[in-house]
């Protein structure tokens, strides 16, 4: 059976990468609109109407509207955008997330794709959590940096215009109210929203995440072995996301953001020091990839049916 799908947002950044993703899938059929209607509410109506699954590659507002166009029960919806994470009847795009979140999307009609910086943190940390060696109370800090596609059209025009003079990093969200803390608190199972500390780097696409531990603070006092054995069994077995081994770790001088390179794999490490007590937890990504597109691309094939990496790039 063919799956009808509609890219609304298809000319953006993040709308490319995935259609790029999913050309030449014959189990996939597309609805596209000429660019003088991509922007016409009449026929986004239609389109989103006719579409077995919508994907939303739009800005917040536009996606809000995009939804309330949508006038049968029957077409489902992953929104690429922050409107709908923390919202009721949505259902948060990142399978991993915890036993049953996979099973959760196959049955749901409305996918919110995670944010790029929460796919960082949430896979370090939620299963630190769900382990109890991160205790819901504690306070935890993130940082890090984006290539600055993730900022989308406009910030590839400050950064590529002909008369731009980009920095080489920038430390940005600095009111610490970012749009990410929302989803990242909720869905991080803390007590406490976490202190986020963003920058951007002058390249294209890729990301670090960092989470910084006092593991001798910690009750327990866990040990950084312990930390290294609850991530590597929280993600045995994916073909996403990695988890290095301590021999892996303790041979490496530093992380790349280019790490996965334009794929969407997501790396993560945990790179400690026993006699300190501190670890340095870090997820490696592509903002477009695991961030974005290949987020999508991934919850598209769950809510069809289909293995779950098809047409990712691994
Ligand atoms: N870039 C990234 O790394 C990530 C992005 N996201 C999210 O994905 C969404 C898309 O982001 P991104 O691709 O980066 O953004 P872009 O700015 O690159 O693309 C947005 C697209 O939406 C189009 N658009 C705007 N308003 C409307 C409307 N009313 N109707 C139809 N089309 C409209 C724009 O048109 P025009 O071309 O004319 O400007 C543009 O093509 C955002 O919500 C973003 O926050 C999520 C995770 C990561
Ligand atoms: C470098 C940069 O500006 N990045 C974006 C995040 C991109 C992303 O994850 O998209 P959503 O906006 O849909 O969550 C930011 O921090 O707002």
């Amino acid at each position: 059976m063919t799956t009808h799908v509609f890219i609304d947002g298809g000319a953006g950044t993040t709308g490319i990468e995935i259609a790029e993703r999913l050309a030449g899938r014959p189990e996939l059929s597309f609805i596209t609109l000429a660019d003088d209607q991509r922007k016409d509410a009449q026929a986004r109506r239609t389109a989103l109407n006719d579409a077995d699954v919508v994907i939303l590659c739009l800005p917040d507002e536009a996606a809000r509207e995009a939804v309330s166009l949508i006038a049968n029960d029957r077409t489902r919806v992953i929104d690429a955008s922050t409107a709908h994470r923390v919202a009721n009847g949505w259902t948060y795009g990142f399978p991993e997330l915890e036993p049953g979140q996979r099973e959760k999307l196959a049955a749901t009609r409305f996918v919110a794709n995670p944010g790029c910086w929460p796919t960082g943190f949430l896979a370090l940390v939620r299963p630190l959590v769900l382990a109890g060696l991160l205790p819901a109370e504690w306070p935890v800090t993130l940082s890090g940096a984006s290539g600055y596609s993730g900022g989308g059209k406009g910030m590839i025009a400050d950064y590529e215009g002909a008369d731009s003079a980009p920095s080489a990093f920038r430390p940005y969200g600095l009111t610490l109210a970012h749009k990410h803390i929302p989803e990242m608190h909720r869905y991080a199972g803390l007590a406490m929203a976490p202190l986020f500390a963003p920058a951007v780097a002058n390249v294209y696409r890729g990301m670090l995440v960092e989470v910084p531990l006092h593991l001798s603070a910690l009750p327990g006092s866990p040990s950084v072995a312990a930390v290294q054995d609850v991530l590597a069994a929280a993600y045995e077995g994916s073909p996403i996301v990695s988890v290095a081994t301590a021999e892996e770790s303790a041979a490496m001088s530093g992380v790349a953001i280019e790490h996965v390179g334009a794929t969407d794999r997501l790396a993560l490490f945990a790179f400690g020091n026993a006699d300190s007590g501190q670890v340095r937890l870090v997820a490696a990504l592509d903002n477009l990839g695991k961030g974005a597109a290949g987020a999508a691309v991934q919850n598209l094939n769950i809510l069809a049916g289909l293995p779950e990496t098809t047409g990712l790039r691994l």
